[in-house]
């Protein structure tokens, strides 16, 4: 009789529920609990990449990611009087755009759909605190109706960027493994006018400050406003603790100064002040010398955090936590192994996922109106003679890169013949 594992998995964003479906397909007890008291649905359109895509493709919901996608053309440059400048259309896989965007909260509902049958989602919850014995740990958990202790054989921590359960284990400040590109995003969503299309646009304002304006496929437009801030109240503002209208105050006020100049900026900070689902949140990078410690491991952001500039997050979160499951799954009574396994095939393949060219971060926020203006005359030029291989290695600078590939194990490691 093979070994069933009790495994509690923390935070139902999506490397969560991939790694809790597939544990639960080879006949393991999966729990998975989730501080938010709903599953949540903000935040913008995300790319799903190769590796993503064909674990998506095994958990059968391909098509119906095909059906929610935003079904994107392509990015243009425009600026702040709606002029384009630069357009680049989706190309599959190595672009901007990628075949496969998603509204994070649309791919977040159809794996939770998926999956909610086979395992015990518990909202609202979290973990209080964890002692580990030789033959398990010992949890305690809060959730609605109050404290519970629960014993479990493994925690999966996917608790996104800032994660207790990480800092608990590793017994060090929230922030230490995150790399901070000192950058926020405000994410929301407007009711789409005559003027959107199938176009992203995206506007560059001095200040190092964008804006990026997507379909989503339902007859809304996501907005994205981001900044560059190193000011320390800002972390704290983006805690997801903070209230809404404080948040969009705050949004507000880092654009204030160039609503007289841009018709545009007028519609998204109406719309910002309107709005019911913004997502307020840090670009940054998490890197972390070890993923597990004890019976925890890490997984997607928590561990590996690639940030949203390598458009490559939420295909990280799902194939680690399609490799964990798979390495748990073989190694069902030597989590260390598991865990050992896990790691060093994910890492290699994420260290080179989280390399940045500089031109990513800093020549695409100009600090002056000059340098703003330099850079569109670049992008036009670049725009005007895009399939000249040269430019499309100068492109590439810019661009999401998906050139590394991670091995994936079969589907067939999760079949148990003895269910
Ligand atoms: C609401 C939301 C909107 C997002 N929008 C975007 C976006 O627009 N663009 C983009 O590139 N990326 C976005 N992201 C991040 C993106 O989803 C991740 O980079 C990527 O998909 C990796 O997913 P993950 O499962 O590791 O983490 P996440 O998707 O961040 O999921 C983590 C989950 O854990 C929960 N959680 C946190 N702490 C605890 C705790 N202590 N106990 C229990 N649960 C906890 C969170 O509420 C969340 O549901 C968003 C994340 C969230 C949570």
């Amino acid at each position: 009789m093979a070994t069933t594992l009790r495994i509690l998995v923390s935070g139902a964003g999506i490397g969560g529920p991939v790694a809790a479906y597939w544990l639960a397909k080879a006949g393991h007890d999966v729990t998975v609990i989730e501080r938010a008291p709903v599953l949540r649905k903000e935040g913008q359109t995300v790319d799903i990449r190769k590796e993503g895509l064909r674990i998506i493709e095994w958990m059968g919901i391909r098509e119906k990611v095909d059906e929610r996608c935003t079904k994107e053309a392509g990015i243009r440059l425009v600026d702040d009087q709606e002029r384009v400048w630069a357009a680049f259309p989706q190309s599959g896989d190595e672009g901007f755009t990628s075949e496969v965007e998603i509204v994070r909260g649309e791919l977040s509902m159809l794996l939770y759909e998926i999956s909610k049958s086979q395992i015990k989602y518990r909202f609202g919850t979290t973990i209080q605190e964890f002692t580990e014995t030789e033959n398990g740990v010992n949890v305690t958990l809060k959730g609605p109706n109050g404290q519970s202790h629960e014993t479990f054989d493994v925690i999966i921590a996917a608790e996104g960027l800032y994660s207790r359960t990480r800092a608990r284990a590793f017994h060090e400040d929230i922030t230490k493994p995150i790399h901070s590109f000192h950058l926020f995003s405000a994410s929301f969503s407007v009711p789409a006018n005559e003027n959107d299309t199938l176009w992203a646009n995206g506007t560059v304002y001095r200040g190092k400050r964008m804006t990026l304006c997507r379909p989503d496929g339902f007859g809304r437009t996501r907005i994205g406003l981001s900044w560059y801030d190193d000011g320390p109240e800002t972390r704290a503002i983006a805690h997801p603790n903070t209230p809404k209208e404080q948040q969009k105050e705050f949004v507000c006020s880092r654009f204030a100064d160039l609503v007289s100049e841009s018709p545009t900026l007028v519609r998204f900070l109406d719309g910002l002040a309107k709005s019911e689902d913004l997502y307020l949140a840090e670009i940054g990078q998490t890197k972390i010398p070890s993923w597990s410690r004890g019976r925890v491991v890490l997984l997607g952001d928590t561990a590996y955090c690639p940030s949203a500039m390598t458009g490559m997050g939420t295909t990280a979160a799902i194939a680690g936590a399609y490799v964990l499951a798979a390495e748990l799954v073989r190694h069902p009574t030597d989590h260390s192994k598991a865990f050992a396994e896990y790691e060093a095939q994910v890492r290699p393949w994420i260290e080179k996922i989280q390399v940045i060219p500089s031109a990513r971060v800093g020549l695409g926020r100009p600090a002056s109106q000059f340098g703003v203006n330099i850079l569109y005359w670049v992008m036009y030029t670049v725009s005007l003679v895009v399939k000249i291989g040269f430019v499309s290695s100068f492109l590439s600078r810019f661009a999401p890169s998906t050139k590394q590939t991670l091995p994936l194990p079969p589907a067939s490691t999760f079949d148990r013949s003895d269910l």
